[in-house]
């Protein structure tokens, strides 16, 4: 960092605490603006309540907002050339007469704080980084734009790159940061690309997809609020681990209302936490399975082919197979989801069975009403009751899918294989074992079910029964309260409740959006895109009807057996060729003596990939070391972490093949205190983690130790990819553990001495 006078320094000092003043006092006259609302109570028209929701909500937000933002709230300056001045933070702030003191990083006015260079200076004299700790200014460094005004001191501060590097630098937390302060011209050229129309951003390792990706998200929420605060925005990431890792991006850019997700959480009242074998996992993510769904629905609406006979008390009455034909050609002809079809396949059922019923019973020709009563008493007759919801069962999406793959006969009368069925035959849930049952690759197969199954009538009536048990619970529980606490004379019980309740329905767009199947969000954002199967971009592109999206990957990177080999073939089959896409091509993560390493195993995933440049070096080799036997880990680990905090490298992770992570988890955990083996937030918090490939992807730690490379690569068709992503998780220092021979691509690394 550039010597900075300290008359500067203070001048930057008192303008930055006038900003914190400000923020203060908004966040103090927010507070009460919340308050004022809540105090107002449950009373009053229900649009008086609904409004009063709202601005509840908003205020809430808004306050939420303010906190948000404190670390950091300003980070920059641009210097114009008349010699006028913007101050550049993480959210705009004026004061009472609307004199603008601080201006937020997503409007157009702040885009020269990224892109402007002294090729191309946007009118700007000088870009100037504030560093701040607490609300206290720590230094400045500056760009000087305008080369024809700079004084020989200017010259000899020019420092373009500082601010970019000295975060670079910085020890990681285990938590992405966010990089309002440093983004750089080809990011920022993505970050305020349109919102219409599908955006793809190809990048190798490091080269910022993920942090864009959110900044993204930030600046269309504040760009486009009206179009998106309704409907919403969805991030969806590839597991737990890494929606943890980025979470607080966004809520520290003044963002709290974004959805993130996982695919496997996108199904409402799912959360798949099995993952499966690489052969089920492609069969599941296949696009053909669209066909082996609705095929296995079509298997549940099947006739019999000969007659059923029904027995009553009182007499038997009988259904023909012509009945059956011409029930479930009129269902179908509904063109109806199976649920909402039913009720055309029963009535024509049931209208035969009460005419055959009223002539046993000798009553001739009935009129409407007697005819109508009739049928209700058959409809509620058990043995008519069993055998319709045999014929034509409501089924919801889990019960169809267990079904399904619990039966080898079902699959094969779906269309699948003898050796698709065998890879994907399971034991039915056991008793509570409930949601467990589903893994990630199941979620598109449910949804795809909901959408072929529609909605169950009988689960509305007991839904509806549910929610008005529970609100009688609800006032029987008011009252106790209000007579406990003395104050039943004055607000009565149902008021109460309602109040209570009022407080639950106050919920946001992505808490709203997040329980809803059917939800249409306004933009969505795809990390680690390249992971998801043809399946999950249909589950996918059912929560995006507008086609406005961005997709960030790395077709270089997928891991997954049902990922993607190239954009065009899992976008095509949507917007057919309307895609655009975007390349960033510079590593900010892997020091260049990594990269040249990750370059080498770059080969084996195709000749003709370009591995990303870095942008900075350590001037540290990654090593080698053969081992006698993986036990001998344990030490060496030890070893490392004390090399580490000698010169200042934070946190480890040791990555390790699938098939090892047990065995090598148990003997670092067992050898390292305070190490953790399973993947989650635990594992970002610790100073040291092992974790298998596919769990540390996206992520990124000071040091890492890859172990047994060769397993890593063998281990599945996309093992290349794999080790890629392996040698490409470290911002400081790699390294290699092996018991048997070195892959060729990892020779040359240097000897680790001990
Ligand atoms: N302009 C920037 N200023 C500061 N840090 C940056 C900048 N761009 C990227 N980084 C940092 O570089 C690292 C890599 O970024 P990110 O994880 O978004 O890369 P990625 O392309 O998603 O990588 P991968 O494909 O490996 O998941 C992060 O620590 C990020 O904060």
């Amino acid at each position: 960092m550039p010597e900075t006078s300290a008359g500067e320094l203070a001048r930057e000092q008192k303008y930055v605490a006038a900003l914190y003043e400000r923020l203060d006092v908004l966040r103090e006259r927010t507070r009460r603006q919340l308050d004022d609302v809540l105090a107002q109570g449950a009373s009053g028209t229900h649009q008086n309540r609904s409004e009063r929701d709202t601005f509840a909500v908003m205020y809430a937000q808004r306050l939420a907002r303010l906190w948000a933002v404190e670390n950091r709230l300003c980070f920059g300056r641009l210097d114009h050339a008349d010699e006028t001045s913007l101050y550049i933070g993480r959210i705009g702030l004026s004061d009472d007469e609307q004199h603008r003191l601080l201006i937020d990083w997503r409007a157009p006015v702040a885009q020269p704080f990224y892109r402007a260079t002294p090729a191309a200076p946007m009118g700007l004299t000088r870009r100037r980084h504030l560093h701040t700790k607490g609300r206290k200014v720590t230094g400045v460094d500056d760009d000087l734009l305008d080369l024809d005004r700079l004084t020989d001191a200017d010259r000899a501060t020019l420092n373009g790159e500082a601010a970019l590097l000295a975060a670079l630098d910085e020890r990681r937390t285990g938590r992405m940061r966010d990089i309002v302060a440093t983004i750089q011209a080809e990011q920022d050229a993505i970050i305020r690309s349109d919102l219409n129309g599908v955006l793809v951003v190809q990048g190798g390792p490091g080269t910022g997809k993920t942090v864009v990706a959110l900044h993204r998200a930030a600046y269309l929420l504040y760009t486009y609020r009206d179009r998106l605060e309704r409907r919403g925005v969805l991030v969806l990431g590839p597991n737990p681990t890494f929606m943890r890792y980025i979470d607080q991006v966004l809520p520290s850019l003044g963002e709290t209302d974004v959805l993130l997700s996982t695919i496997g959480d996108l199904y409402p009242g799912v959360t798949a936490v099995r993952s499966d074998p690489p052969e089920a996992a492609a069969i599941k993510g296949s696009v053909r399975m669209a066909e082996v769904v609705a095929a296995a629905v079509g298997d549940r609406q099947r006739i019999p082919d000969r007659p059923l006979e029904i027995r009553l008390d009182k007499f038997t009455l009988r259904l023909d197979v012509k009945t059956f034909e011409a029930a479930r050609a009129k269902a179908l002809r509904a063109r109806k989801p199976h649920n909402e079809a039913r009720p055309v396949f029963v009535r024509h059922l049931l209208n035969t069975l009460t005419r055959q019923a009223a002539r046993k019973l000798g009553r001739g020709m009935l009129d409407e009403a007697d005819f109508a009563e009739l049928r209700e008493d058959l409809r509620t007759e058990e043995p008519v009751r069993a055998a319709l919801n045999r014929l034509w069962p409501y089924l919801t999406p889990q019960r169809l899918l267990i079904g399904l793959f619990t039966s080898a006969q079902r699959m094969a009368a779906a269309g699948l294989t003898e050796r698709e069925r065998e890879a994907l035959l399971r034991e039915p849930p056991r008793p509570g074992e409930g949601g467990a049952w589903w893994s990630d690759a199941d979620v598109p197969l449910l949804d795809e079910a909901a959408e072929l199954l529609g909605h169950i009538d009988e689960g509305v009536v007991r839904a509806a029964r549910i929610a008005e048990e529970e609100r009688r619970e609800r006032i029987a529980y008011a009252r106790e309260v209000l007579e406990l606490t003395g104050m039943a004379d004055i607000m009565d019980a149902e008021r109460f409740a309602a109040r209570q309740e009022a407080e639950e329905t106050q919920l946001t767009t992505a808490e709203r959006a997040a329980r809803d199947r059917t939800w249409a969000f306004g933009h969505v954002i795809v990390d680690e895109a390249q992971e998801l199967s043809e399946m999950a971009w249909r589950m996918v592109m059912r929560r995006c009807p507008s086609r406005s999206m961005t997709i960030v990957g790395d077709i270089a990177q997928t891991g997954s057996s049902a990922g993607a080999a190239s954009w065009g073939r899992m976008l095509d089959p949507y917007v057919g060729g309307r895609w655009r896409e975007a390349v960033l091509t510079v590593n900010y993560r892997t020091p260049a003596e990594s990269m040249a390493v990750a370059a080498r195993v770059l080969e084996l995933v195709g000749p003709d990939l370009k591995a990303p440049e870095s942008v900075r070096e350590t001037g540290e080799r990654p090593w080698a070391l053969r081992v006698a036997e993986l036990s001998e880990l344990g030490p060496l680990v030890r070893e490392e972490i004390v090399r580490d905090e000698e010169s200042g490298v934070g946190r480890l992770v040791v990555i390790v093949p699938a098939s090892a992570e047990r065995e090598i988890g148990a003997l670092v955990t067992a050898a390292v205190p305070g190490a953790v083996a399973v993947p989650g937030p635990a594992a970002l918090d610790a100073p040291v983690a092992v974790l298998a490939v596919a769990d540390a992807k996206g992520l990124e730690f000071d040091s890492v130790i890859v172990v047994e490379p060769s397993r890593i690569l063998g281990e599945s068709p996309r093992g290349p990819s794999d080790l890629y992503v392996a040698v490409t998780r470290a911002t400081r220092r790699l390294g290699v553990v092996h018991t048997g021979v070195l892959p060729a691509a990892l020779t040359g690394l240097a000897d680790r001495i001990r």
